[in-house]
């Protein structure tokens, strides 16, 4: 195990009273099933931290290794090396849906509504809400398998906002979303991380690095700080 009490962390990013998740010294290697396969070093010492009010984006070239960081720090999966601390609750929104295509929409919501410990009646206002929000209210006793791709996105989406958690850790949410609902997307975390929820996104387009308030690149196995839109201009 690496030795983290002397890890570096950079002034801005030290604030110990409103972190509220660390990643140190990640590491990952998936190794391969067969014989004579090839191992994957992904992630080799992957270091950082997200503060209330924070929104953290995070980039790389495709296979650099986001999602399988991200899985390590909502703890879906296991690491090899290095520390994750997370305070408060977490919501994810993954890459791929991870809804079951037999239940509709409301019958979701109150599958995991009722994981997080929520209430009917509150999971059912919560519902509502996001449902006016991201407008899908018409498809509330659809069949998730009956969904367009853009409506399951919001779904998957709105599954990770339902408890209204501390931090919010997102690859890639807005696949598939027409212009307004990513707009609608956009306003929204912008909303949350000023009542100061931590949030992390996995991005890919440029056009969106000044809507960040940190940026990191993970390449070559670990997060190497960027300059953000703002800090460009
Ligand atoms: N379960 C697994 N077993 C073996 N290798 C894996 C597994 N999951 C991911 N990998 C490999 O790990 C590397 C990183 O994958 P990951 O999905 O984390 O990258 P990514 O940066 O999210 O990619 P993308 O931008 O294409 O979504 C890739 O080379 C991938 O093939």
């Amino acid at each position: 195990m690496p030795n983290l009490e002397n890890k570096a962390i950079p002034d801005d990013e030290q604030s110990d009273d409103t972190w509220l998740l660390r990643g140190t010294d990640i590491e990952k290697t998936y190794d391969s099933w067969l014989p004579f396969g090839r191992t994957v070093d992904v992630l080799t010492g992957a270091t950082l931290t997200v503060n209330e009010s924070e929104l953290v984006g995070i980039v790389g070239g495709n296979g650099s290794g986001k999602s399988t960081l991200m899985k390590i720090l909502v703890g879906v999966l296991d690491r090899d090396g290095g520390e994750v601390k997370r305070q408060g609750t977490i919501g994810w929104c993954p890459q791929e849906t991870l809804l079951y295509d037999r239940l509709t929409v409301r019958e979701t919501m109150q599958l995991f509504g009722s994981g997080y410990g929520m209430d009917s009646e509150t999971i059912r206002e919560r519902l509502a809400w996001l449902a006016d929000r991201f407008e899908y209210e018409e498809y509330l006793d659809t069949r998730i398998d009956h969904l367009s791709g853009g409506n399951q996105q919001k779904v998957n989406l709105s599954v990770a906002l339902l408890h209204q958690p501390d931090v919010l850790l997102l690859d890639e949410p807005y696949t598939g979303f027409d212009w307004e609902t990513y707009q609608t997307f956009w306003e929204f975390t912008d909303e949350l991380a000023a009542q100061g929820t931590a949030i992390v996104i996995i991005s890919h387009f440029v056009e969106e690095h000044d809507r960040f308030d940190r940026i990191y690149e993970l390449q070559d196995g670990t997060l190497e700080r960027q300059q953000s839109g703002e800090e460009v201009a």
